[in-house]
């Protein structure tokens, strides 16, 4: 699929000019075309407004022969419109295999209802292209993008339909509300690009009220409808269903309106801690209150880092978590992700037995062993340095290279089991230990899953944020129990 990498979507973007290249091409041989109609017409229009008596002059009275025989044949016969269109239809079929699919769009607009969610946006907002916090939380803009990026009446609806299909009213009422009072907007304005009209937003926005148990706001929406289609029988059944409804049921006789929630699809307890956390796009100021947390340059007794050290952040005491900044370089990092993005795959997560695909872990990922570039030996020697464990192989997985996607992100999961820029979100939080990191380009986050003792510690609970604006890239390297014996020996103490 697309839309779970940011990388495949970058490849939307060289088919989309492709495909305006050939309506580009369209447009100017229509134009040409139209042109030279309206020639033939104002022609044509002359010679009646010049000649009012044409009978009177034989060679005039030839060329309207001539004209009414032959020359209106070529103009309404003519197959230039045919061939124009014609042309224009085989350069998007060449496009096809390259275009997103159903799935991909549908991806995409829950991906922005993710964000929606997790970081508590406005829809109004979202349509106009600005990331701002919903009015119940102190309505504050978060990005305004540097183009104007607004979303149409049709976007809206498209969105709204997404998450009506999946019977969830608590996204499909707001969405379906911007597309309805923007169509209302437009009323009577053809785009040949639009699927829906505000008849059919009108419709999905009425039934949703009713599903959602607000009868009298679906009974008002589909008059309105039926203001605009009169001839809707479906729309006409419904009226009348509402009105027996509203009827039967006067105010305060216990029809009350069903509270829409959140549809938990995550049915993640730790939901809450997890979004609390994201929104707070990685500050933690408190956290440089303690003493404990400073920074230094670490070289960890290695002769890999004597001459240049490594700058260690204290992130977390207990779990242990340290950031490394600049742990790798420009050149490594693009180096890493020019390497990975032919091979980048959905990324998997365990179920039982096997391995599929899941909403809570939108990425595609590739494993990068270390013979297929340098820099991933260089990198590899680097971790066992900082660390001071073992990463040859079997003590070590490969490196795995994930780019995240639209609304990308990793619900709290444990690793018993980390390069990029992004400009807000994404953030790497510690549910349990109640912090999180934003992302930091070219810094690796470090920390023990397992205790001395070899359990599991729980507080390493974690997730990878939804992305709300960039390029999400990660790079996992999940070091193993065993093979690390001599060099981060066991004690007794169960909490060490
Ligand atoms: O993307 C992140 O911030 C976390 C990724 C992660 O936890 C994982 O891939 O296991
Ligand atoms: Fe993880």
């Amino acid at each position: 699929d697309m839309y779970s990498s940011m990388a495949s979507i970058q490849q939307a973007v060289t088919t989309e000019k492709v495909l305006l290249h050939h309506l580009e091409s369209y447009l100017e041989k229509e134009t040409y075309r139209l042109n030279d109609l309206r020639r033939f017409y104002d022609k044509v229009q002359a010679f009646h407004e010049a000649t009012p008596d044409p009978v009177a002059d034989p060679i005039v009275a030839y060329t309207l022969m001539k004209r009414l025989h032959l020359e209106w044949l070529n103009v309404v016969h003519s197959l230039e419109a045919t061939e124009n269109i014609q042309a224009l239809k085989e350069g998007y079929e060449k496009e096809e295999k390259r275009l997103p699919i159903f799935e991909d769009v549908e991806g995409a607009a829950k991906g922005l209802m993710r964000l929606q969610d997790v970081y508590s946006l406005n829809v109004n907002g979202m349509a106009r292209g600005k990331l701002q916090r919903a009015a119940n939380t102190a309505m504050s803009l978060l990005y305004k993008p540097p183009a104007s990026s607004t979303m149409s009446a049709d976007d809206c609806f498209h969105i709204g339909k997404v998450a009506y299909e999946m019977d969830d009213y608590y996204h499909s009422i707001p969405w379906l509300e911007e597309a309805v009072s923007m169509f209302r907007g437009s009323y009577g304005n053809w785009f040949t690009e639009d699927e829906g009209t505000l008849e059919d937003a009108l419709d999905y926005l009425a039934f949703s009220y009713y599903k959602a148990g607000n009868i009298s706001q679906a009974l008002d929406l589909s008059r309105e409808c039926l203001l605009y289609d009169p001839d809707n029988k479906r729309v006409a059944r419904n009226v009348a269903k509402y009105e027996k409804i509203l009827d039967e049921n006067p105010i305060g006789s216990g029809l009350e309106e069903a509270r829409v929630h959140r549809p938990n699809v995550t049915h993640l307890r730790t939901r809450d801690l997890y979004e609390g956390l994201c929104r707070t796009l990685g500050k933690q100021p408190k956290m440089y209150e303690n003493p404990k947390m400073f920074c230094m340059y670490d070289t960890n007794g290695s002769p890999h880092l004597t001459l240049q050290p490594l700058r260690r952040e204290m992130v977390s005491l207990d779990p242990y978590v340290v950031l490394y900044h600049d742990f790798v370089s420009d050149l490594e990092s693009e180096t890493i992700k020019e390497i990975a993005a032919p091979w980048l795959l959905r990324s998997v997560v365990a179920s039982g037995e096997k391995q599929s695909e899941a909403e809570y872990r939108i990425s595609k990922g590739a494993w990068l062993k270390d013979t297929v570039h340098s820099i991933i030996r260089t990198i590899d020697i680097r971790i066992a340095a900082a660390t001071g464990l073992n990463v040859q192989i079997p003590y070590t997985e490969h490196l795995q290279v994930v780019n995240y996607g639209i609304g990308g992100h990793y619900e709290p999961h444990f690793d018993h089991a980390t390069l990029s820029s992004v400009d807000m979100g994404g953030s790497t939080a510690f549910i349990y230990a109640n912090f999180s990191i934003p992302v930091i380009k070219n810094a690796a986050l470090f920390w023990w899953n397992l205790r001395r003792n070899g359990a599991g510690n729980e507080d390493t609970l974690h997730a990878g944020c939804p992305v709300l604006i960039g390029n999400k890239w990660v790079a996992n390297k999940w070091i193993h129990e065993y093979g690390q014996e001599f060099r981060r020996p066991c004690t007794l103490i169960p909490e060490d």
